[in-house]
């Protein structure tokens, strides 16, 4: 297996999947800056190598997001990413609050792998609060997703000393006790 090959098949694949969509920021950025941000805080801050986490972190909000299934995943990448991906989907067809209660109580369960992404996953969206509002949220909404994100954090404690240190500066930042 040639690691860079399936590196960059993988973030063609993301990319064509997310290509009509962008993140909520006023700049409405690309959303497939979110899934490789996501890939390099884990490579470059989370010191991981390990390419099936690489490839379900550059995938983890396709089946969520976008027309693909797990069913394609495997097909190109592999039983091993499908099952990390499936581990950080959420059911958008459930109800909003319900999903993010959800996500609370999945955390601690999840495998390593997983928590590798979802760790990597709010840092990359906590600083990207930081950094813009999304479009429409109130300061109050803004605060209320530091909070959950605190939460989920919690049940992924004891995974990645370096992420969670960087998280814990953010957590601080906005009176965010977890
Ligand atoms: N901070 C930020 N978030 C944005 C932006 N554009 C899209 N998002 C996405 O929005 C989700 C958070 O918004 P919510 O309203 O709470 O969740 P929802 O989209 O799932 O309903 C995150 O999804 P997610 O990746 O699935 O993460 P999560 O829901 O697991 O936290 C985040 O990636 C943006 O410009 N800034
Ligand atoms: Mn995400």
């Amino acid at each position: 297996m040639n690691f860079t090959r399936e590196v960059i098949k993988c973030t063609d694949f993301s990319a064509r999947k997310h290509k009509n969509q962008r993140r909520k920021d006023t700049e409405k950025t690309p959303y497939i800056n979110h899934p490789i941000g996501v890939a390099y805080i884990l490579t470059e801050e989370g010191g991981i190598s390990d390419l099936q986490v690489i490839q379900a972190a550059l995938l983890h909000d396709t089946v969520e997001d976008t027309d693909t299934t797990f069913e394609e995943i495997e097909e190109n990448f592999g039983k091993e990413v499908t099952g990390i991906v499936r581990e950080v989907t959420d059911d958008k067809s459930l109800p909003k609050m319900e999903r993010k209660k959800l996500q609370i109580e999945h955390a601690a369960k999840a495998s390593y792998k997983a928590k590798l992404v979802k760790l990597a996953d709010k840092l990359y969206n906590l600083r990207d609060l930081e950094r813009c509002t999304p479009e429409g949220w109130t300061p109050q909404r803004v605060q209320e997703y530091f909070e959950w994100a605190g939460k989920v954090v919690q049940g992924l404690r004891g995974t990645n000393k370096a992420l969670e240190a960087e998280l814990d500066v953010i957590f601080r930042r906005h009176d965010v006790i977890c």
